[in-house]
This record gives C-alpha cells, structure tokens and sequence, in this order.
C-alpha cells in the first residue's frame, strides 16, 4: 500500500510498481468475490490461521484456550483471536504490503497447508464494507513484545505505532471497522451474526458473537482493546455432526439426514457418510430424493479447517455425481484466491477419485442388499445411472438388470424382460418402436424401445452380464418374416391387387405384402426405419442432381437403399375386400389410401409427397362413394 514518490526517482533508476488501492478493491469485489459479505470469511479464515500459527508455538496448551470473539454493535464490527498476533515488522511486512502473505514464507513453505490463506489480499476485502481497517496486535513470538497498531485505509494510505505491551494485554489480533452507512446489510449485529453461524458454524476454535446489549449470553461493551468482550455466544456450540457420538446407528443416520435437510433443503433419500482420513475429509453426501436434469452439476459446501469456503465447490465429485449434494469439511484442500473454488491439484484429484469410489460402493451395497432403497434411488435417478453405467463397467454390471427401460411388455426392468424374452430386440429411434410395439408383441417378439439416449447402447450389452440372453437390432425383415404368411391359394388370389398397389407405391420406393397379423383390427402397417429413409433422400437426390457435382457426390454415398415395407393384414375386413378390387384405379387409390393411414399411424413426420398422396386419395375416394351413391 506504499506510494513512492514518483517524481522524486531520478531519471533511469529502477522505478517501482505503484499500485492504486481503489481501483485494486474494485477489481476484487467485482471480479473475484461474490457479494461484500466474504469480508467476515476473510477475517474469520486470517483468526484461524492465526490460531494455527500458535498453536505451532505452543503444542502443549489445552484446545479450547485460544480462540475468536466476534463483536458488532451497529457502529463496529470487530474480530479478536488469541492467535500468534504481529510484530512491527510483520505489519510492515504482511499488513502493509499486498500480495504478501507470512502463510508463504519460504521458512514456513512445508507448513503451507496448515494455512487457509496463501494469497496476501483476504484483508483488502474489508474495504468492502469500510474504508479502514484498524489493527491492534500483540505477537506470541515474544514474551515481552510491544502491542502493535495498524491504520490501513481505502485510499492506500497507512499509520503504524507501537503501543506499551498493557494496551493488549495477552497475545493475538484484534481488528476493528467502522462500517460505511450504505452497508448495513452486512455489518448491523444480526447480519454479523448470522454471516459467523454460516461461515464459522464448524470451526473447532471456540467462537462467540457479542451485540453490546449484553443480552442471551452477551456481555461486556464496545470500549476498546483486547480482552473486554465478555463470554458472548456461541456460533459453534457443536462439533460437526459427524464428529458427534450418538446413542445408536439409527440415531447417527437421522442426525446426519436432518443435518442434511437443515443445509440443502430437502430431505435426503439417503446419507452417505464421506471419510477420507488421508487428507483429514470428513462429511456426508446427501442423495436427492428427485431426478435432476442430466448434466446439471450442483455444487457441493466446502469447508476447510471447519471454515465454509465454497457453497457451490463442483470439482470435488466426477460429472455423473449429480444425484447427491455434499457437505465436506478437509484439513488440506487448497481453495483459489476468491475461495469459491478449489485448487486443482494431486489432492483434489485423488479427492474425487476416492468420494467417487465411495458412492459407487453405496450404489453396489444398495444392490446387493437394500432393494427398497434401490427401487427409491432408481425411480429417481435412472437416467444418471444410465449415462453412468455407459462408461463404467463396474456399474453396468451391478445395475443395469435393475434399469427400467420401456418394452412391448410394459416399463419393465431387463431382467424381468429377459426371463420371457431369450431374444432382445431393440429398435433404434422411439418412433420405429411405436410403429411396431403392438404388432411385434402379438406376433411374440419381445421389443425394447431403444430410442432414448443410452437405452440401445445399454441394451446391446446386457450378454456381457446375461450370457444366456442374446440382442439383436429389429428391422423391418425381422418383424416381417415374424408375421403369419398367408395360404398359397390366398396369395396368388391378391397378386394383382398387390402389382397395381406396388406401382402407385413405387415412388415412395416401398414394397408391398400380404401377412397375417393381430390385431385384426390394423389393416396396414408401415415398416419403415429412419437410416433407410434418408438412405432413399439421398439417392432420390443423386438422381435429380445427375451430372452436376451434388449428384455425382452423392451418388458416391450411395448405398444399397433399404426400401419400405407396406404389409396389408389379410385379418383386416377392409383389407379382404380391397384386395378384391378388380377396378384399377380403385385398387390404386385403396392402396394410397392404406399407406396414407399406415403413415399416419406411425406418427413420424410426413413428407409433402405423402401429405398430398393423403389429400388426392381421400378426395379420389369420396368421389367415388359420391358416384355410387347418385
Ligand atoms: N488475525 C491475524 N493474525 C495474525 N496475522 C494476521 C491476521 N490477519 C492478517 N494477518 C497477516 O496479514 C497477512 C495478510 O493477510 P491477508 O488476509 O491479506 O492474506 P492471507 O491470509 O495471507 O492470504 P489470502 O489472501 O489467501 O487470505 C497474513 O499473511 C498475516 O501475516
């Protein structure tokens, strides 16, 4: 925060960076923190370093001796730790100089992860709210050192002085503000209050608020120094629910689940308890009791030292870990300068890999032994372990017998499915499935409409697991040597019925055939997959383009084009009697009109040949009812 004189550096010298406090604040609190209320986080965060540093000094003294009071009355905010404090040099030093930080010196380098801060500006987020900050330390280095005070404000100016050592009469820092007035909303005493439960609620240092009334646990006023705050009350009265003993298995899950709801909101389907003693992470991952869009990453709370650093921290869990939200408290992730994110590093990683294996083992033990809570977790959440199970063999092989998938025999899971159904078939869009789905059961071919994302794929590899059961792709020649063929006699009776049909069909590239099929009352069905489709699109276009460039590119994607499939159902009365038509034209418009109901029946989109086909056929029709009638 220091200024040089610019003007008086003689030409050529080595000048200095000179750095504009206002603007550098402005930076932070638009840019890097996400609302003026991370000021308390930040000082909060430096009293626990603080703390951490002593307790480096003094290994032996009892846990609960040094800790932090916080103190708001309306017209200061205040934070005071018995932590290891300041010496003059160190104001100089680390107070005073931005982008310092004592949690970075070289000496202490291998001590790095004990510390939560590391940058040297978390103390610049104070100007956020106040334009100076008052410091008054005393350090723990040594017995007799001088009291210290620090005036740092908002235009990057500084004073410092020292005080005899009975201005603060034990070791630690205390450091005051005088909020500006358009920023109640994060200093009046309630806000402060509530801004220390949220950030400070797991904190293993004792931590008390005091609002200067005196009341509920309050006492002492706002005169002052160190030591007068009184005993206030506590903003961490419990250690983390986790760190708790508890009576009974059952009662430790229910404290963990409302501890959950009390954090998220919902009432969790289940709480997973997280415990990686490798890097001190403790925590619970709660399971959402509703499916949440695919993809959809929430974040998840991280606390470090007991400190919430992240609500919305996404990066200690793997994408397909969107049915559960975590609460974690670490002793050494690393959080990034706006500590809304975490650091990554080999931690991090190795982090996630390990919560990762945590909640696939609860998924495997919900398999193997919980049923109930595995149906609950399915109907919710399908669709994640779906796009789960598509990369992860572990998973594939424990769940997908139980995955739901949509069959001619109903919504039925695969194994059920399997048991009646040696051969799987499975289509490959939702329409081709809704076009045969009644048809393909009556003729007792079991069908699984694979048209949803990953259902197909997820189909296709049910022998990996259920060696007895074989699957196969259904097309349009699978389904129709299933139908009953009619009688020989039956057949050459409609041939030329059937010869007129497939020339008014020709252009749309479909054959026409005569089965048996339930139920009677279809007359006509259309089998007709999407690829042979634009296969026809394509060739119908090399044609029209002969020559031209188009044509001869898209003659060179040619293929053998699959063609359409009008089968008649000799079953139908409609259909007995067209194919009796000995009228050409009739028999003509009858088969348009049979194909133009088949198309419409199989819901996919028309074509504007077909559309018009539809129009012509109908009108041809009425005519003639018209003209029999008069
Ligand atoms: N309560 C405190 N007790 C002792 N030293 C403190 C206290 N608050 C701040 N300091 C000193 O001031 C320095 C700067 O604090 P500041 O909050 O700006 O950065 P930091 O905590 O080191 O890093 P970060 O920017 O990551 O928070 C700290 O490194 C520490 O040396």
């Amino acid at each position: 925060m220091t200024l040089p004189d610019a003007a008086a550096t003689p030409a050529g010298a080595d000048r200095t960076f000179q750095v504009d406090l206002r603007g550098l604040v402005d930076l932070l609190s638009h840019h890097l923190y996400s609302s003026p209320r991370v000021y308390l986080r930040e000082l909060l965060q430096n009293a626990v370093d603080a703390l951490t540093a002593r307790r480096g000094l003094e290994p032996g003294a009892p846990a609960d001796v040094f800790g932090i009071r916080l103190y708001a009355d309306g017209s200061v905010v205040r934070v005071e730790d018995d932590g290891v404090g300041l010496t003059e040099a160190d104001v100089h030093t680390f107070l005073a100089t931005i982008g310092r930080s004592s949690k970075r010196a070289d000496r202490i380098a291998e001590q790095r992860g004990d510390f939560i801060g590391q940058f040297g500006i978390g103390l610049l987020s104070c100007f956020l709210v106040a334009d100076e900050i008052h410091v008054l330390s005393r350090s723990a280095r040594t017995p007799d050192a001088r009291a210290v005070e620090w005036r740092g404000r908002g235009d990057g100016s500084y004073t410092v002085r020292t005080l005899p050592a009975s201005a603060r009469p034990r070791p630690g820092t205390t450091v005051t503000l005088t909020p500006r007035a358009d920023t109640g909303e994060w200093t009046r005493p309630a806000q402060v209050h509530a801004l220390a439960r949220h950030f400070g609620s797991l904190l293993r240092h004792p931590v008390t608020f005091d609002d200067g009334t005196g009341g509920a646990g309050g006492a002492g006023g706002p005169g002052g120094a160190a030591g007068t705050g009184g005993p206030g009350a506590s903003v961490n009265p419990e250690p983390a629910p986790w760190a708790r003993t508890y009576p009974t298995p059952g009662a430790r899950s229910r404290a963990l689940a409302a501890y959950g709801e009390g954090v998220f909101g919902f009432k969790p389907l289940d709480t997973i308890e997280l415990d990686l003693p490798a890097v001190g992470l403790k925590g619970i991952a709660c399971v959402l009791p509703e499916a949440v869009p695919a993809g959809r990453r929430h974040g998840h709370r991280v606390h470090v030292k007991g400190m919430l650093l992240s609500e919305r921290a996404e990066e200690i869990l793997p994408e397909w870990a969107f049915f559960v939200r975590c609460v974690v408290d670490a002793e050494s992730l690393r959080p990034t300068a706006s500590r809304e994110a975490l650091y990554e590093d080999d931690t991090l990683a190795a982090v996630r890999d390990a919560l990762a294996e945590r909640l696939r083992a609860w998924i495997a033990r919900a398999a193997a032994s919980d049923p109930d809570l595995l149906a609950r977790f399915l109907q919710a959440h399908h669709l994640a372990v779906k796009s789960l199970a598509v990369h992860d063999d572990e998973i594939l092989r424990m769940l997908l017998p139980w995955l739901p998938f949509e069959t001619t025999d109903g919504h039925t899971t695969l194994d059920e499915f399997a048991r009646t159904h040696r051969t799987v078939l499975v289509t490959s869009s939702v329409e081709e499935f809704r076009q045969v789905a009644a048809i393909a059961s009556a003729a007792g071919l079991g069908v699984v409409n694979g048209g949803y994302t990953y259902d197909r794929e997820l189909v296709h590899r049910l022998p990996e697991i259920r060696s007895e059961v074989s699957v196969a792709d259904l097309d349009p020649a699978t389904l129709t040597a299933h139908l009953d063929p009619v009688d020989r006699e039956t057949e050459l009776a409609a041939t030329a019925y059937l010869a007129r049909a497939r020339d008014a069909l020709a252009v749309f590239d479909c054959d026409v055939a005569l089965r048996t099929f339930q139920p009677a009352s279809a007359p006509a069905l259309l089998v007709d997959s999407r690829e042979a489709r634009h296969e026809r699109t394509r060739s119908q276009l090399a044609r029209e383009q002969e020559g031209g460039l188009w044509g001869d590119i898209l003659g060179a994607l040619r293929q053998e084009a699959p063609r359409a499939q009008l089968i008649l159902n000799q079953l139908n009365p409609l259909v007995r009697t067209a194919v009796a038509i000995d009228e050409p034209e009739l028999a003509r418009t009858s088969a348009e009109a049979l194909y133009g109901q088949a198309a419409l029946l199989s819901r996919r989109p028309l074509r504007p040949a077909e559309s018009s086909l539809i129009n012509r056929s109908f009108l041809d029709l009425l005519a003639h009812a018209l003209r029999k009638d008069s």
